[in-house]
């Protein structure tokens, strides 16, 4: 039931609700005390009059100044199911705790008790669904409009409801600007200055206001939408000097900012706009703004923001977006209220395309952050036809009111290419989640993105780098056109010096490794100004410590006889042999290594294997290393840690299926996500999971289900089998290392040792080393050595070392592979480790990691000179 206040839409009553004190009538009497006054002496008089009244506006002398004043939104209540704002105005939060809602007129229009929270709800005023936007904090802009509210109040009361129009203009004062709304009076006052002008459709400009048309000579001081003097540890926004206000991110969001969340935020918002960060060393310094003046740079509106998964790229993003939608550092041809506030920002409609599988936590991002009342988000479901969807864009771009967010998954783009790229200049800014999607410089959907006529590109990736430069070029390129040169260019001048100084026979060329180091510096010089990227150490300060461990697991016989066999029997001709025809039997030696059961549906093993010499018995399940050490966890962790949960990964459905059974036999609850878990499910299994103390095990599909999950119930996770590209299993592991996390989280990779397992392990540190190299500028030494290992060759992918206990280890360390026992922190009684032993604290064994990690690297390159 509405709130209704008590005499709302009553018949032939005044709209306002006006009531003596002393419990006197109403309208009668004071209607006619306020005749006598007027005719006597009109202000003084009146304020007298008012003075009696209840719920008057604070301008009034004997009103406390200390009620606060907003600006609202509000809109008649509707059954529509995407609901718009329609009009502007303000609302008073008395002292009594009871809220008034005025139109942009001063006019009153509703009333409600306080609700909290204040700024989150939709209050129901009369007939009126209200919201409020921000507080007003600057005491000009407080004064004008208690003035406005007082003059309003003012008019009302002297003036019978029924008549007030006509007797209105002939009652007051003639200079009474009272029902005047404050977007003329703001012309009324300033005519000379500014004249009023009918906005262009294609500006989004709202059609009842009035834009200021600076001239040169009459530049008139506007005020920022915050006052940053009144906001605790402001986020003020660099500026170039032609800038006219402040642009201050809402201190709403702007007080959950983390220190890197507000350096990244900044970053973006100075990209995207042509403010350029190399200038930064000779920008000035503003010390009350905490903002720099930069430089303009035509040549960059794009952002790469490539920090690690979890640091918030999402949160800083969206942070950019409102920013943009309620502020403009212009404020030329914008709409202002009467005290010289933008009343509309720079960006209108933000366009962003992510994998389908986020679309719903963008939508859960933007909720938790702003409330989804303060914007309006329209997501492409992925049951709507073609026709729908086109449809859904057409009526995003042209409708300006009801949403300014459009998000849809890369496989909507082909179907909507028309309706975004048919029509200029309708996007002010597109976001690209998990961007290194459009790494394929023959991607359709890159081409239609590139067609999209929008200037402000931001593209988020925590892997941008997955394979070689030439991926890389294409996603700068696709972000600041031109800004490496045309390709031919490049390939010449960057990519083929750079490639041959990192190819491990140039390794002793001083020559080709100093040209390569010079232009991998310049091509770094160029793409850092708008490239950031910080790795999730970050999270460390904020996070409880990740520990990775790699268990390398001793293949059973059985895996090793099966691993001969096939690669016997696939009799591969290594002198013809590509790697694309040998695909079949890559993948079913990753079967082998996960459990040879496997192989028996195999097609290329049913098809090109002579496997009559295989018994049943080489099919039993448990024959797998791996499955032996992950059952050994799993019933460790039961007995030891009962509070732990854990997630295992698999990139093979079937590899789940086997551990299902697993689970199963052992009487082990868990839930699952794959491919065939229906969209609609996936939340209300991830929160059943995270929720229920009784599940133990999330069994997760890599592909389908490793990014944008939160699984914060589990504090480890299990990486079963790893994928080619490090990105899928780094997103995979990510999952449970992230924001709401209270555990220590370990992460177990499990390789199957001398065989395809460790080919891909060896292989994925050294595409790892790549992205480092080019966008970790805080790696010590750029000079080190990508090619950890010798490139892959076939033979080597397929030969199956029996005796190693690791190769890797072999490769890189020369220690008898003993290695250091685990530690485990005593400051964490839940986690007991598999294995029971003794530990330190969780900073020392960070640090012996880190300390590992770096020993690793410098170990191999000594080898490697050798
Ligand atoms: N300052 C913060 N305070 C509280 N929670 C935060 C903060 N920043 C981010 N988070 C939360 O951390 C989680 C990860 O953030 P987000 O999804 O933005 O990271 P991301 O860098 O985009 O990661 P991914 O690449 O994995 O999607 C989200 O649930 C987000 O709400």
């Amino acid at each position: 039931m509405m709130n209704l206040p008590k005499y709302e839409n009553k018949p032939f009553k005044p709209p306002r609700k006006l009531t003596l004190t002393g419990n006197a009538k109403t309208s009668t009497v004071k209607r006619s005390i306020s005749r006598t006054q007027i005719t006597a002496s009109p202000l003084t008089k009146r304020t007298k009059t008012c003075a009696t009244l209840t719920e008057t506006p604070s301008a009034l002398p004997n009103q406390s100044d200390n009620n606060k004043l907003f600006t609202i939104m509000y809109r008649k209540p509707s059954m529509k199911k995407h609901k718009t704002w329609d009009k502007d105005g303000y609302a008073e939060l008395k002292q009594s705790g009871i809220l008034i809602f005025y139109n942009e007129s001063g006019a009153r229009i509703g009333r409600v008790s306080k609700i909290e929270p204040l700024l989150e709800t939709i209050h129901k005023a009369g007939s009126w669904e209200v919201q409020l936007d921000y507080e007003l904090t600057d005491t000009k802009e407080i004064t004008k409009i208690r003035t406005l509210l007082k003059n309003n109040f003012e008019s009302a009361s002297i003036t019978p409801p029924s008549t007030a129009s006509s007797t209105a203009s002939n009652v007051l004062p003639s200079t009474s600007k009272a029902q005047i709304p404050i977007t003329q009076l703001f012309t009324v006052q300033t005519v000379k200055k500014f004249k009023t002008v009918l906005p262009k459709p294609n500006e989004h400009t709202s059609l009842s206001t009035t834009v200021n048309q600076d001239t040169n000579s009459t530049r008139r001081n506007y005020l920022p939408v915050f006052v940053q003097t009144k906001i605790k540890n402001p986020l003020v926004m660099n500026k170039s000097i032609d800038a006219d206000v402040d642009v201050i991110v809402d201190p709403l969001i702007s007080k959950f900012l983390r220190k890197h969340q507000r350096e990244g935020v900044k970053f973006i918002y100075d990209c995207i706009n042509g403010l350029s960060q190399v200038e930064a060393s000779t920008a000035v310094v503003d010390p009350t703004q905490q903002s720099m003046i930069l430089e303009k740079n035509s040549d960059i509106n794009g952002c790469l923001l490539a920090d690690e998964m979890g640091l918030g790229k999402t949160l800083m993003t969206i942070a950019v977006i409102w920013t943009l939608y309620k502020q403009t550092p212009l404020v030329k041809n914008i709409p202002c209220s009467q005290s010289g506030v933008p009343l509309s920002g720079l960006c209108k409609k933000f366009l962003i395309i992510c994998p389908v599988t986020l679309i719903g936590n963008w939508k859960r991002e933007f909720k938790k952050w702003l409330n989804l009342n303060r914007i309006g988000i329209l997501t492409l479901n992925s049951n709507n036809t073609p026709e729908m969807d086109r449809n859904a864009v057409k009526n995003f771009l042209k409708v300006q009111r009801t949403y300014q967010v459009l998000i849809m998954g890369y496989e909507k783009v082909l179907s909507v290419s028309a309706e975004l790229t048919n029509q200029k200049n309708l996007i002010d800014m597109l976001v690209c989640d998990e961007g290194h999607r459009l790494k394929s410089g023959t991607s359709k959907v890159l081409q239609v993105l590139k067609n999209l006529d929008v200037k402000r590109k931001i593209l988020l990736s925590g892997t941008p780098i997955q394979n070689d430069l030439n991926e890389f070029y294409t996603i700068i390129d696709f972000i600041n056109p031109g800004i490496l040169g045309s390709f031919p260019y490049f390939k010449k001048r960057y990519m083929v010096p750079i490639t041959r100084a990192r190819d491990t026979s140039n390794r002793y060329n001083e020559e080709i490794l100093e040209l390569g180091e010079e232009r991998s510096r310049e091509m770094i010089e160029i793409t850092k100004q708008f490239t950031l990227r910080r790795t999730n150490s970050i999270l460390t300060e904020y996070l409880p410590p990740r520990t990775d461990i790699i268990l390398f697991c001793k293949p059973t016989e059985t895996q090793l006889q099966a691993f001969d066999n096939a690669i016997r029997g696939a009799k591969l001709d290594f002198n013809t042999a590509s790697f694309n025809s040998t695909l079949g039997l890559i993948t079913l030696l990753k079967k082998i290594c996960n459990s040879p059961s496997l192989i028996k549906n195999d097609s290329y093993f049913t098809s090109k294997i002579d496997h009559s010499q295989y018994q049943r018995a080489n099919f039993n399940v448990l024959n797998s290393g791996k499955l032996m050490v992950l059952m050994s966890l799993l019933k460790h962790l039961r007995t030891n840690c009962p509070e732990e949960k854990i997630v295992i990964v698999s990139n093979y459905t079937q590899t789940l299926d086997i551990i299902e059974n697993l689970l199963l036999s052992e009487q082990m609850i868990f839930c699952r996500l794959d491919g065939s878990t229906l969209p609609k499910q996936r939340d209300s299994i991830v929160m059943s999971f995270n929720r229920n103390p009784s599940t133990f095990a999330f069994l997760l599909s890599a592909k389908s289900g490793g990014v944008g999950l939160n699984l914060v119930g589990a504090s480890r996770l299990v990486l079963f089998d790893n994928d080619w590209n490090p990105s899928i299993d780094l997103q995979a592991m990510s999952r449970i290392h992230r924001d709401g996390q209270k555990r220590p989280c370990y992460i177990y990779r499990l390789i199957t040792t001398g065989c395809i397992d460790e080919k891909i392990l060896q292989r994925q540190l050294m595409k790892h080393n790549l992205s480092q190299k080019f966008l970790d500028s805080s790696i010590e030494n750029t000079n080190v050595n990508d090619d950890l290992f010798d490139k892959q060759d076939l033979r080597d992918l397929f030969s199956i070392n029996h005796h190693t206990k690791s190769n890797t280890h072999d490769l890189i360390c020369t220690c008898d592979g003993l290695g250091d026992e685990i530690q485990y922190d005593t400051e964490a009684p839940d986690s007991v480790p598999p294995n029971g032993k003794k530990c330190t604290t969780w900073n020392q064994r960070v640090n012996n990691y880190q300390r590992r990690s770096k020993k690793w690297t410098s170990l191999h390159k000594k080898k490697r000179q050798l």
